[in-house]
């Protein structure tokens, strides 16, 4: 069986970090207005292109938020009060609203971990990538359906074409996470952002799902920012972490060595609670220190 510590080997392999970031995230602050409390206190992360960072956290510590500073959506009453995120070297919070929805899907897109929320379920699942893509891309009705079917073919899904004809209460958990992927690249964004994608799926479609995220990578040059709370799922995907607490990142680097060697007593205690949950492979004794 394959260990952890030789899966973040595999990923942590050079993937062209001379190259400009595709997403830069710098010292950013949330607030929320309403409270004058600031909820995230200064997250710090590159992303180059096909390179993946984690994001694990106790629940509440703000990993969400930041994701959706990134995509532009924060909720009503937060704003980043300080520091810059910049896609593709424009600082997104500067952007009015039209300009960011410009900007947004050809850039930057997430899957999250409920996929019945982010799809109308009266409507058959394939026309609605098809609606992502003839806006985004420009494509008349019949090229937008051809690229969906493509797509929902891209992301493995057997039948492609009857999957497009079908509802959201048709499909199993897993094809759903499918289509939101395929939904979610429909624009060919340099950027996914995979909320919790996978926690709500059994373990073998979990991880059919992130073989699936992690082909798309080598493939396509994507970057990945990956929110769980499972640090294997981490240490599969990611080439760097960062360990936030209560807002701030109490830790961060290169994934092998932060979840190998963690110097802060929070990251200790995560690696410790997920060893209770019999992931003794976390570590091998050879390389822990
Ligand atoms: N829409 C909202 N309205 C009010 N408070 C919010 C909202 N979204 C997040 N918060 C608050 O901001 C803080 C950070 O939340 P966030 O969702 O980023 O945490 P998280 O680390 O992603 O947690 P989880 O793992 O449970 O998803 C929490 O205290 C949360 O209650």
């Amino acid at each position: 069986m394959t260990t952890l510590s030789e899966k973040t080997k595999s990923t942590a392999t050079d993937r062209t970090p001379s190259a400009p970031p595709v997403l830069a995230v710098r010292d950013v602050h949330i607030s929320d207005r309403v409270t004058d409390r600031e909820i995230v206190h200064g997250v710090t992360f590159d992303l180059t292109p096909g390179t993946s960072v984690g994001i694990v956290g106790e629940s509440g510590s703000g990993k969400t938020l930041t994701c959706r500073a990134a995509l532009g959506i924060l909720p009503p009453h937060f704003e980043v009060s300080d520091g810059s995120i910049e896609i593709g070297g424009t600082d997104i919070t500067t952007l009015t609203p039209q300009q960011w929805t410009a900007l947004r899907g050809a850039t930057i897109s997430a899957v999250f971990q409920d996929p019945a929320s982010y799809l109308n379920p009266s409507i058959r699942v394939g026309p609605q990538i098809a609606e992502v893509i003839r806006i985004k891309k420009g494509l008349n009705r019949r090229q937008a359906r051809h690229r969906a079917v493509e797509l929902l073919q891209a992301t493995q899904l057997r039948e492609p074409e009857l999957v497009y004809s079908q509802y959201t209460h048709e499909l199993s958990g897993g094809m759903l996470q499918r289509v939101l992927i395929a939904a979610a690249i429909a624009a060919d964004p340099q950027v996914l952002i995979a909320d919790e994608a996978t926690t709500a799926l059994d373990v073998t479609v979990q991880a059919e799902i992130l073989d699936l995220l992690a082909d798309l990578r080598e493939r396509t040059g994507l970057a990945l920012v990956v929110v769980s709370h499972d640090l294997a799922v981490v240490a599969q995907m990611c080439d760097k972490v960062l360990v936030m607490r209560q807002g701030s990142v109490v830790e961060h680097g290169p994934t092998h060595t932060v979840l190998n060697a963690p110097q802060h007593e929070y990251t200790r205690l995560l690696i410790a609670e997920h060893e209770q949950y019999g992931l003794e492979k976390f570590r091998t004794p050879q390389e822990a220190s």
